[in-house]
This record gives structure tokens, C-alpha cells and sequence, in this order.
């Protein structure tokens, strides 16, 4: 599968949002899910292959706090598809790109996920998704 899985978007308001990709775009609107451990509530929009995951903070210690704060709603991070995300981990060492954890976790949607650190991978913060 070689495709770009979604590109996140962190915003304040998933409904506010919703406003340009429901309203205006009329894209479909898959079910919200809410993450806890992340802290995050998580709409997919549907656009064609490829999806746009909205992510919105539940607490202001959630995993996009700190990026709101910084840097403002914005292109958060762009996530490919892949077979094997513990494959892609170990691969991405060997390669001198650092993983942000050394097994996968949990994602949306029933997938398995692994991030890959924006210093080492030119300022994108890249997520890899394998779905089960
Ligand atoms: C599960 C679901 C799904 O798809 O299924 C999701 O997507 S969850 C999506 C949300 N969850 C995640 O992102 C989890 C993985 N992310 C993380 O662990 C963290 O956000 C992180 C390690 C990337 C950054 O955390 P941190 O505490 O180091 O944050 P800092 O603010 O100190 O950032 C360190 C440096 O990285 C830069 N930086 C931080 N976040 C981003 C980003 N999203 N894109 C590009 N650069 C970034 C900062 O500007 C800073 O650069 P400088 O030093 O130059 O200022
Ligand atoms: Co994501």
C-alpha cells in the first residue's frame, strides 16, 4: 500500500472547522472518535484516497497542546500507509531517523501507529499507519 495514509490538522474547534470541509467542501464526515491517552478528540474527513484527520484538544495536556500554543492550528503532521509499522521502526533506525517510540501504539480507527521525529525528518513531524 503506497499511499499518504491522512495529513493531521490540529484546530481549536473540530466544529468550526467542519464549517470549510463539510459546508463548504462537502466532503464526507466520518464518525468522531475520542482518544484519551492522547487527549484528543479526532474526526477523519474523506477526500478521495487519502483522508484529513482534524485534531482537537480535549485537555491542555493533550498531544497538540503544545503545538497550538507554539505554532497556532496548522499542518500538524502527514501520515503514510505502510504494511508494518515495527518493520518501518527498525528500518527507520538503521537509516538515522529516530522514531518517537520502539514498539507501535494505538491509533485511530483500530490502526497500529509509530511518529518519526520533525528534526529528523526535514520539519515534518510523519506518522506511519498500518491498518489491522
Ligand atoms: C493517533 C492519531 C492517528 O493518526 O491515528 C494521531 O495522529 S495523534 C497526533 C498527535 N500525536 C503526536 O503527534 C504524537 C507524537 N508527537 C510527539 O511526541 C511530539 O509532538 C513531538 C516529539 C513531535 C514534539 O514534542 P516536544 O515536546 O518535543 O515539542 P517541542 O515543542 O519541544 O518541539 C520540539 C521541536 O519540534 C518541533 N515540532 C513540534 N511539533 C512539530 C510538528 N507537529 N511538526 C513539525 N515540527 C514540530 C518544534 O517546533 C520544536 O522545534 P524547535 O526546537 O526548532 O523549536
Ligand atoms: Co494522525
Amino acid at each position: 500500500m503506497k499511499k499518504i495514509d491522512h495529513i493531521g490538522i490540529a484546530v481549536k474547534s473540530i466544529d468550526k472547522a467542519l464549517n470549510l470541509y463539510k459546508n463548504l467542501l462537502e466532503l464526507e464526515v466520518t464518525g468522531e472518535e475520542v482518544l484519551e491517552d492522547r487527549g484528543l478528540r479526532v474526526v477523519f474527513v474523506q477526500v478521495g484516497e487519502t483522508r484529513i484527520e482534524l485534531l482537537e484538544p480535549l485537555n491542555e495536556n493533550s498531544e497538540i497542546s503544545g503545538f497550538l500554543a507554539k505554532r497556532g492550528e496548522g499542518i500538524h503532521h502527514i501520515a503514510y500507509a505502510v504494511d508494518n509499522v515495527q518493520e518501518m521502526i527498525n528500518k527507520s533506525k538503521e537509516l538515522g531517523i529516530k522514531p518517537l517510540s520502539d514498539e507501535p501504539k494505538d491509533g485511530a480507527h483500530n490502526t497500529k501507529v509509530a511518529f518519526l521525529h520533525p528534526k529528523t525528518t526535514n520539519g515534518v513531524l510523519t506518522e506511519l499507519v498500518e491498518h489491522r
